[in-house]
């Protein structure tokens, strides 16, 4: 990874996009290298693949048949058909017979080589299937039901670019044109810790004063979501050396690490505390709303990238979404790197702060009228009941302080493949 490059402690706030800009300068693509084809589901293609042969690779039939020259059943009808005598029997599979004389039929069956010299295939259903000889009773056209070599896919033809996302379509083609591995960028193992003496396990109990951790699930599902293999940690504690101890252990199977919570002003702050002492460390306010405080660096003896995200849920969710997806895709070589945005209708009004990007939670409809967002829920970024009711981020620009409703606005919706 490269050296972050961030300004010194500085007195504003740094716009989304110019933190967005460092960050992805400092994240390098994780290293290709060959996969099975199985592994490769979801991954960017680090190499362009070129045909290595045709499909399909011989002339073979489409039908359950015949072969036979063309000519030979002309005039073959209902009322006049031709008899051929059947000299043999071609399955999927065998080449038994290379070759077909003029006079004559083959039985052959759908995927099978054609014989040299057969012009077309005659279904079963035109015929009395015969075994000794066959009775064809409607004249095929030239070429009929044969499915001829390249048909499908020409030797050296360039099948799928580099960076192309592999699904199951792509998969299947690769698989039939014999490749048995492909070049492909890795999943990043991403480790999630969620750092405050207050948090409990779910299923433990729960005291007066302790609330469960919530951010490590939704940190490390947002992170496999995006691709990547997430490891949860549990929880640490606020004490600095438990911190420490916990990222040092990490740190052998981190690609990248995300932290949650510790970063923002209070006594307890331990991630901001450990982690200043490291000179690629940046720590400061960030011009948005929900996930103001932020940290990104590297640390250890392979840079490994460092997010530490704000603890309040709603403002770890959204901090992942705008900072951390982006990171991950960009080490898969996945483009865009940034979830899209997409215009809806505002169905109620709504205020933001100066100066901020406001990310509000929204729920968004589509009909044939076009695409309606809602509003879900307050400002407040411990509301993760609402987050879990939206589908999408409605990103209000720095300098809006109020959308009135029937306006216009940019959505990204959060469940979407891109
Ligand atoms: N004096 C100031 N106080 C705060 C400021 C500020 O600028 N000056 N910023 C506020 C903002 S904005 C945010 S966001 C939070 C960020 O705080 P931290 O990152 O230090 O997070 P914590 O204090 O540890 O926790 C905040 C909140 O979130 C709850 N939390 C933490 N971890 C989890 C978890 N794993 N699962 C569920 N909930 C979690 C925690 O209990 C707190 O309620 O700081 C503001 N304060
Ligand atoms: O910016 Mo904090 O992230 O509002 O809640």
């Amino acid at each position: 990874m490269a050296e972050p490059d961030f300004p010194p402690a500085q007195p504003g706030l740094l716009p989304v996009g110019d933190y967005l800009d460092r960050i992805l300068a400092t994240i390098s693509p994780l290293p290709a290298f060959p996969q099975p084809l199985m592994e490769a589901l979801g991954l960017a293609l680090a190499e362009d693949v070129v045909a290595p042969i045709s499909l399909p690779s011989f002339d073979n039939s489409a039908m359950d048949g015949y072969a036979v020259v063309t000519e030979d059943v002309a005039g073959a009808t209902e009322d006049d058909p031709v008899v051929l005598p059947v000299v043999g029997e071609i399955g999927a599979g065998q080449s038994s017979i290379l070759a077909l004389s003029p006079g004559s039929a083959v039985k052959i069956m759908t995927g099978a080589p054609v014989p040299a010299g057969a012009t077309a295939i005659v279904p079963y259903e035109w015929t009395d299937r015969g075994v000794a000889q066959v009775r064809i009773a409607q004249a095929p056209s030239a070429g009929q039901h044969i499915r001829p070599l390249g048909d499908d896919i020409a030797e050296g033809d360039m099948l799928l670019e580099e960076g192309t996302v592999l699904g199951p379509r792509h998969l299947g083609m690769l698989a039939a044109v014999g490749r048995a591995t492909v070049r492909t960028r890795p999943r990043p193992r991403v480790v999630v810790i969620s750092t405050g003496s207050e948090l409990r396990d779910p299923g433990t109990p729960l005291g007066h004063d302790s609330i469960y951790d919530g951010n490590s699930y939704l940190l490390a599902a947002a992170a496999r979501a995006a691709g990547a293999i997430a490891y949860r940690v549990g929880i640490v504690p606020d004490e600095t050396h438990a911190f420490t101890e916990a990222l040092s252990d990490q740190l052998v199977r981190a690609d990248l690490v995300v932290t949650s919570g510790g970063v923002s002003e209070g006594d307890f702050d331990v991630v901001k505390e450990s982690l200043s002492q490291h000179g690629t460390m940046w720590f400061g306010g960030v011009g948005m709303q929900p996930g103001k405080p932020q940290g990104f660096g590297t640390v250890g003896d392979d840079a490994t990238p460092v997010f530490t995200l704000p603890g309040n849920p709603v403002s770890s969710y959204v901090s992942f979404e705008t900072f951390v997806l982006p990171a991950i895709r960009r080490m898969m070589g996945k483009l865009p790197y940034v979830r899209p945005t997409s215009r809806a209708r505002l169905t109620h009004g709504l205020s933001s702060p100066d100066g901020k990007v406001q990310m509000v939670r929204g729920l968004y409809d589509s009909d044939r009228g076009g695409t309606f967002v809602s509003p879900v829920g307050g400002h407040g970024s411990h509301l993760i009941g609402d987050l879990a009711t939206a589908n999408c981020l409605i990103e209000v620009p720095a300098d809006t302080t109020a959308i009135a409703a029937g306006e216009m606005v940019a959505i990204r919706k959060l469940d979407e493949e891109f």
